[in-house]
């Protein structure tokens, strides 16, 4: 039996010149939530990108529940791990229209859209609504529910409340969090934002020029970060005030 969702082996990625990751070595234990964070241009994207087959490594292994990447089968994978961006699109058409659209494309159709609304902290109400009308929390929870309506077991998000006020923020958080709990589903996070880091994480993975530098239980990662490049990023992003 496998206990780790996802698992990175000596990853690397190369681009023309570019070494966007260098030998990636981490694991997203099942169950667990893991933040991602380092300096912009860290290769953090990059690295979820290599989770559902949006890339291949130049070298190494990404394994998912045990079995490498490559030999999934792209569209299973994809169910499987499901990922969530920054900036959710919606389709034309309805809350519900758009609840089912991943759903559609398998030709299956959603049982219960008004649970799915509810379990992402929204009205029923809010089915018929045009999608494109809702506001931008609104809009993350859709694209939320969408993204859970395929069931996934791994979640990778991409700074999806980075886009929202600090209410909408810490609400779609909760939401994430209260599906974490009641689903168990694993998630890697990425994050700019270190006070969310803190409440969310079981486990920090800390990314530097395409390095993952440490991977440490949260609470001793801020406590006492153990690398260099690390110290210097908390120390930054605490002397910015992107941090509450
Ligand atoms: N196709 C590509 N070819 C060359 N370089 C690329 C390509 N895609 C991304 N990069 C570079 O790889 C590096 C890592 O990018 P990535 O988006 O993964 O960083 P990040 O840590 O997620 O950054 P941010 O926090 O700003 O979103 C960046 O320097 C980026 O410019």
């Amino acid at each position: 039996m496998d206990m780790h969702a996802i698992e990175f082996v000596d990853v690397s990625l190369r681009v023309g010149e570019d070494t966007l990751l260098r030998k990636v070595d981490g694991r997203v234990p099942k169950g667990r939530i893991v933040a991602l964070i380092g300096p912009s241009g860290s290769g953090k994207s990059t690295l979820l990108s290599m989770c559902n087959l949006m890339r291949t490594p130049t070298s190494g292994e990404v394994y998912v529940e045990g079995r490498e990447v490559r030999t999934w089968p792209v569209r299973e994978l994809r169910q499987k791990v499901a990922m969530v961006f920054q900036s959710p699109t919606m389709f034309p058409g309805t809350v519900a229209d758009n609840l089912s659209f991943g759903l559609r494309l398998h030709g299956l159709s959603l049982s219960n859209p008004a649970e799915l609304l509810e379990d992402v902290g929204l009205d029923p109400s809010l089915l018929d609504k045009r999608a494109e009308d809702l506001s931008g929390g609104q809009k993350q929870r859709v694209a939320l529910g969408r993204t859970l309506a395929m069931q996934p077991e791994i979640l990778l998000l991409d700074e999806v409340t980075s886009a929202l006020d600090v209410h909408a923020k810490l609400e779609v958080e909760r939401t994430i969090l209260s599906l974490h709990e009641s689903r168990g589903t694993s998630m890697l996070w990425v994050t700019h934002d270190l006070a969310q880091a803190r409440r969310i994480a079981d486990i920090i993975f800390f990314m530097d020029a395409g390095e993952l530098v440490e991977v440490r239980d949260a609470a001793a990662f801020f406590n006492e970060p153990q690398s260099a490049p690390a110290r210097r990023f908390l120390e930054t992003m605490r002397e910015g005030d992107e941090v509450q």
